[in-house]
């Protein structure tokens, strides 16, 4: 104690443990930062997995099953239409800690995960930084103190030591930055991962298909990369102030004594009561301009990808109004934020950097005064004199010296709490758009959560498509109607709590019906007690007017729409084989970004096809069956990436489509106008060629030439009242089997009547055609004549 009493202040300052701390949590942070925990997820081979875990995905995480989501269900019920809408004011209340919390039990699954591990260096270095600004403040008092009572030797150590702090303290800030940073990153890859699992789920869920929320993309890109900046944020935004805000002012109330701890606490309390009372709904305010933000990125989406029909139609004008007035809508209100934003950054400014530094002042001249007057009352009452007498020059200056370092010391901590408080304030700000943020993101999540579940079609003999009493309705849920459009100015603000009221309608479950979602009053019921039997062999053909149902059906067929309530649907299975049961191929054929191999094969990933030689050469055969033979050599190769929408032709898109389903050789193949584009020579070709490769076809189409490759039709009347008509096409190649239902010879004229007519239809068109190419002629030559 002696020994230590001798030492020099600055000596004192580093033996001092409390002054040792700050070194030592830098130490056990260096340790923790030089382990493994900050490699990058792939290259350990040891990364604890979640309970959840399946498949790896390219992520780095696991692939999340769909009955592992769906035991997440319950953590997402649908919020009232009032506070789930992004319009609606999300407040800082019980629903959104209940949202929040829900949202990062997926973002931080579990204590043993690198994010809680990143947590928790985080928080050691915001605890850290507040430390070290201690530190900082008392040397700051000791140089000046050394400096006013011209210490030399001192002040040099001081300085030292300032240098000597100066590394952790920079050191501090740059690892708290790359924290948050890796932080927010893991939290939009958790959150991504999930979401991408849950949206982009296959059969039966279809969610990415059926899902009615408008600009989705806006959601799963923007929001979810905001959300995790401003969570990763928040959160030392929060810590830090308040840590400092308690360490400072416990430091401060040794100095400033009860009175004046009490009067900084006044002074914290009338401050938070004015920034709230002029703060505005920044949450609020930023889901909007996120819809609003999605409204616009939607716009300019679809002008990329319709940019040839566009084009045709010489639409770019008409296109600019309707994109300039959403970016107005977005602009406008951007605008308004920021006008709102002066008014609260004005008041925030005065009440943070002057009212608090003033009060500051204040508080510290206090008690220096009040003691120096209380001296000077002691010297003039006498008993000073003596006192005066005896006190030397050095005393005086050490006492100045003293009070120097108490004022700079202070000075320096009230200004730190200033500071905090500011930032406090801020992130009072930020967790409001924290809370809009996650109003989004909730509702995007429970939305998905919510669709009412497709009803999982019977398995019969695994080769049989079967229907029976299936009534073939519009869902409930009208995707499109639903949507606001974007040039319309009644895009209204409140169309997402129409949407949660209208998934909370339909994901009532009806007693009486699985699928009572999909038909009912409200639903237009298109096909009524639609009932047959498929079997291998049995090709048909369903036709019937425009409008009248026709993909409908095959929606049904394929599973994308439930089939009504009472109703009987057997699909076929994938095979032992790997052939898929049912392949539909659409009118407009979709060609993602990749290689010409990668179009051949969708939705088989290229990293799963064993391109040898060999399976080249086959692959080959299928283009050459689509009469596309010329194409790998035309393109430059298989492995050539382009944007095949633009590049292909329409009918060469649909002839790959057809190489396509040569390729996956299904049992049954849903083939909706999808050679409308080619030649009728290579579809008989290619209708021939899937027929040769065992696939059984279900053909939508118009064209009566089609009639030939079929053995049943399917003619769907479009008088209102939904009915139908399935029947053997007479002269028809004979099938394996034979139809159920309406299937017999009797019912075989009036298909066989129905090509009869529609041939005649054609070649009576042809001829009208030609008819006034004659007209024209007879009056070309009559002019003639009157000429002459
Ligand atoms: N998602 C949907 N939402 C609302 N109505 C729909 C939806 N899909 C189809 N419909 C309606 O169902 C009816 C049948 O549509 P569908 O596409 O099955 O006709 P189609 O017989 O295939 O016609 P086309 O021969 O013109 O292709 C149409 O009136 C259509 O407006």
């Amino acid at each position: 104690m002696v020994v230590f009493s001798k030492l020099h202040p600055n000596q004192q300052l580093l033996l001092n443990p409390s002054s040792q701390r700050p070194l030592l949590v830098l130490l056990a942070s260096l340790l923790i930062l030089r382990s493994n925990i900050f490699k990058p997820f792939a290259s350990r081979s040891t990364a604890p997995s979640p309970p959840t875990s399946t498949t790896s995905n390219a992520l780095g995480l696991p692939t999340l099953s769909q009955s592992q989501l769906a035991e997440d269900a319950h953590r997402f019920p649908l919020p009232p239409p009032t506070t789930a809408a992004a319009n609606a004011t999300p407040g800082l209340g019980l629903p959104f800690l209940h949202q929040l919390r829900s949202l990062l039990r997926i973002v931080l699954p579990s204590l043993y995960t690198r994010e809680a591990f990143l947590l928790t260096a985080h928080s050691t270095f915001l605890v850290l930084r507040t430390v070290l600004s201690i530190a900082v403040a008392r040397l700051d008092g000791r140089i000046v103190r050394d400096l006013v009572s011209a210490d030399g030797k001192g002040f040099l150590t001081g300085l030292g030591l300032w240098f000597i702090l100066a590394v952790p303290s920079i050191y501090t800030n740059s690892m708290i930055h790359h924290l948050q940073s890796t932080l927010a990153m893991r939290f939009r890859t958790r959150l991504t991962r999930y979401i991408h699992d849950l949206y982009l789920s296959s059969a039966p869920h279809f969610r990415y298909y059926r899902v009615p929320l408008p600009g989705i993309d806006q959601y799963i890109t923007a929001d979810v990369d905001a959300w995790a900046e401003s969570v990763a944020g928040i959160y030392g935004n929060l810590m830090k102030p308040s840590l400092d805000l308690l360490l400072f002012t416990s430091q401060l109330a040794k100095s400033l004594g009860f009175r004046g701890t009490l009067l900084l606490f006044v002074n914290y309390y009338v401050t938070a009561k004015i920034l709230r009372a002029v703060t505005p709904s920044f949450g609020r305010l930023a889901a909007v301009e996120a819809r609003l933000e999605g409204e616009y990125r939607a716009g300019v989406g679809r002008v990329g990808r319709e940019s040839e029909e566009i084009a045709f139609y010489d639409g770019g004008a008409r296109e600019r109004d309707i994109l300039t007035r959403a970016y107005l809508r977005l602009i406008k209100h951007v605008n308004s934020i920021y006008k709102i934003r002066i008014a609260y950054e004005w008041t925030e400014d005065f009440v943070i950097k002057y009212l608090w530094s003033a009060a500051g002042y204040g508080l510290i001249a206090v008690p220096l005064l009040i003691t120096r007057k209380r001296q000077g009352s002691r010297i003039a009452d006498g008993e000073g004199a003596e006192a005066g007498r005896r006190m030397r020059k050095s005393d005086a200056d050490s006492v100045v010296a003293g009070r120097t370092e108490t004022y700079i010391s202070n000075r320096r901590l009230l200004l730190s709490l200033a500071d905090a408080g500011g930032r406090l304030m801020y992130a009072y700000k930020d967790l409001q758009e924290v809370a809009g943020l996650t109003g989004r993101i909730y509702t995007l999540l429970s939305t998905l959560h919510n669709l009412p579940p497709l009803p999982t079609a019977l398995l019969g003999d695994g080769d049989t498509f079967a229907l029976k009493d299936v009534d073939v309705c519009v869902p409930r849920h009208p995707f499109a109607s639903q949507q606001p459009q974007l040039d319309s100015p009644e895009a209204k603000p409140d169309s997402q709590n129409h949407l949660i009221k209208t998934l909370k309608t339909i994901s009532q479950p009806n007693p009486d019906s699985d699928s009572d979602a999909f038909s009912g009053p409200n639903t237009t019921t298109l096909v009524r007690a639609l009932t047959f039997t498929l079997r291998p062999g049995m090709h048909l053909m369903i036709t019937g007017s425009n409008g009248v149902g026709k993909t409908a059906v095959a929606r049904v067929l394929a599973g994308l729409w439930a089939p009504g309530s009472s109703s009987t649907l057997v699909r076929p299975t994938k095979g032992a084989d790997g052939r898929p049961g049912v392949f539909v191929i659409p009118q407009r054929s979709y060609h993602p970004t990749g290689s010409l191999l990668s179009q051949v094969i969708y939705p088989h990933p290229v990293s799963e096809f064993n391109a040898s030689a060999e399976a080249l050469h086959e692959l080959g055969g299928l283009l050459y069956a689509a009469n596309l033979g010329y194409l790998v050599d035309r393109e430059g190769g298989w492995d050539t990436v382009k944007e095949w929408r633009d590049v292909l032709s329409g009918g060469e898109k649909q002839r790959l489509a057809m190489a396509r389903l040569f390729y996956h050789r299904p049992k049954f193949a849903i083939l909706d106008e999808c050679t409308s584009a080619v030649s009728s020579d290579v579809e008989g070709q290619m209708y021939e060629h899937a027929k040769s490769l065992g696939i059984t076809l279900i053909t939508i189409s118009l064209r009566p030439t089609l009639t030939k490759y079929h053995t049943h039709l399917l003619t769907l009347s479009g008088d209102g009242t939904g009915s139908w008509t399935f029947s053997r096409i007479a002269n028809a190649p004979q099938a394996h089997a034979h139809a159920h239902a309406h299937d017999d010879d009797e019912e075989a004229a009036p298909a066989e009547h129905l090509t009869r007519v529609l041939e005649e239809i054609r070649a009576l068109e042809a001829r009208i055609e030609e008819s006034h190419g004659w007209e024209k002629r007879v009056k070309e030559l009559g002019e003639e004549l009157k000429a002459k």
